[in-house]
């Protein structure tokens, strides 16, 4: 009898547990527009695909080594791994005078590496500020250099075309005002008055720099924020109607129920997801093919900010690099690629390197990239598809070659492939090869390529005779 009273229960709960599931929660604070956004701003913001993150501040001074002592945890998070006392680190603040640094020369690397787009940090955890803010002496107009250095940035970055972000984080470790959770009237108290600080200082930076075309918020998942629900909604409402056409990460807000990137009815908050940090989908994930994302990805293992000694952790080349950019943009996805610039405002020489040596082949390849997305044909293992639906072309990115010396394709059985082409003579000529309705070989005279090189497909619709249409997921 008992085992029978056992089973009713179980199947009562299962079924309540089901029904649960489909009960949408109520979420007033959850997202408000419609996505993926297909206003010219966010089409731009897509179509740009390749970004650099740019993580500068006080943390770049002792880059990672202190009192003799390196510290291999990110070294933005030094004040932290070495303990250092909050006066101590904020007197760093003196010490940063920038005798290199040189914005046009930074954006001259950025625009030969092939970036469209670039996200600055304007503030990070530490709380000091790249701008001379009204709402805090700890910024750059009480160190040495004293000028607006993000001014600067941001019209050397315009004037080459590149687009400019704003990173800020909200966790902000000089702010007397900050808590991690909200476990008082005090706290409460404090914690409101962070709320306004931060505020102003946003409205401060859209304004002052009216040419930024996006946010990219931080420093978000204490619980303080994440009970910040109604105030974070109405400040991102505030912001895009300063700066009409703003686009926001998804790790600014957390709803009502404190739910973070997505509302708790599982809904994308902000206008991209910003999720994948130092790591990429699957390259079969087909979920993320239906959102805006992006994303941000280290040279080292894991600094963002500069550290004195790259040997501590393994260093990405090019060609790595290089495959993420293009996996992204055969997912729907961007790839904001991060660089430290050091205490004294010069680029370091690897970052350097890696910059010229992914600009040598953007220069020859970025077809495949600019204005592209997924081409929704099945993955293949000699690399990636990518689509430009303006030109209805497919891009193959060749990484790995095949030993059996012939890159499999396949199609849907209404399409067929008219013409394969190559936009460097990485191989000399190409023969295709139908070996079934849907399968083609497309065979290389011989495979000679030292770099990944990429092969241009027409591909029709039988029925219509135009170019392959992405399947609209
Ligand atoms: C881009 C990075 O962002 C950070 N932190 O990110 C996260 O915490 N990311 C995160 C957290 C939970 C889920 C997914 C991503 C910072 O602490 C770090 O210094 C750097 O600025």
């Amino acid at each position: 009898m008992k085992k029978y009273i056992l089973i009713v229960v179980l199947s009562i709960l299962t079924i309540a547990g089901a029904m649960a599931q489909d009960i949408k929660k109520d979420v007033e604070y959850g997202q408000y527009n419609g996505l993926p956004r297909q206003d010219q701003a966010m089409q731009k913001w897509r179509e740009n695909r390749f970004g650099q993150f740019i993580h500068w501040g006080l943390y770049a001074i002792p880059g990672g080594i202190w009192e003799g002592k390196t510290y291999p945890y990110a070294s933005e998070f030094l004040r932290g791994s070495a303990k250092i006392a909050t006066s101590t680190w904020d007197s760093l603040i003196y010490q940063f005078d920038i005798p290199k640094y040189n914005p046009k020369e930074w954006a001259a690397i950025a625009k030969n590496m092939g970036v469209k787009y670039v996200t600055i940090t304007t503030k990070h955890h530490e709380g000091f500020c790249l701008w001379p803010s009204e709402y805090t002496d700890f910024d750059i107009e009480n160190t040495p250099y004293k000028k607006d250095l993000l001014r600067e940035f941001v019209d050397a970055y315009t004037a080459v075309g590149i687009d400019v972000n704003f990173y800020y984080s909200v966790l902000d470790w000089h702010h007397p005002d900050w808590r991690y959770d909200i476990k008082s009237d005090e706290d409460r108290a404090a914690f409101e008055r962070l709320k306004q600080f931060t505020k102003n200082q946003l409205v401060e930076l859209v304004t002052r720099y009216p040419e930024v075309k996006g946010l990219w918020f931080d420093g978000t998942w204490d619980n303080s924020w994440k009970k910040s629900g109604q105030f974070s909604y109405e400040l991102e409402k505030l912001l895009k109607n300063k700066r009409p056409g703003l686009i926001v990460n998804s790790r600014m807000r957390a709803d009502e129920h404190g739910s973070r990137h997505f509302d708790s009815n599982g809904i994308l908050m902000g206008d991209y997801e910003s999720g994948y940090e130092r790591r990429l989908p699957n390259p079969t994930d087909k979920e993320v093919l239906t959102r805006d994302w992006e994303c941000c990805m280290t040279i080292p293992e894991n600094q963002w900010g500069y550290h004195k000694d790259w040997s501590i952790s393994h260093v990405k080349s090019p060609l790595e690099l290089i495959e993420m950019l293009v996996q992204c943009t055969s997912q729907n996805g961007n790839f904001l690629l991060n660089f430290g610039p050091m205490g004294n405002g010069d680029i370091r020489p690897e970052e350097r390197e890696v910059a010229k040596e992914i600009g040598e082949w953007m220069k020859v390849n970025s077809e495949a990239i600019y204005g592209c997305g997924p081409a929704d044909l099945e993955k293949q293992d000699w690399g990636y598809y990518t689509y430009n639906e303006k030109n209805g072309k497919v891009y193959m990115t060749v990484f790995n070659n095949p030993v059996l010396g012939k890159y499999k394709i396949r199609l849907p059985k209404s399409h067929t492939l008219k013409k394969a082409s190559l936009i460097t003579k990485q191989v000399e000529s190409l023969e295709i090869k139908q070996i079934s309705p849907t399968d083609y070989f497309i065979i290389p005279d011989k495979i000679n390529n030292k770099k990944p090189f990429v092969i241009i497909l027409e591909i029709v619709d039988r029925a219509s005779g135009k170019f392959h249409q992405k399947a609209l997921t």
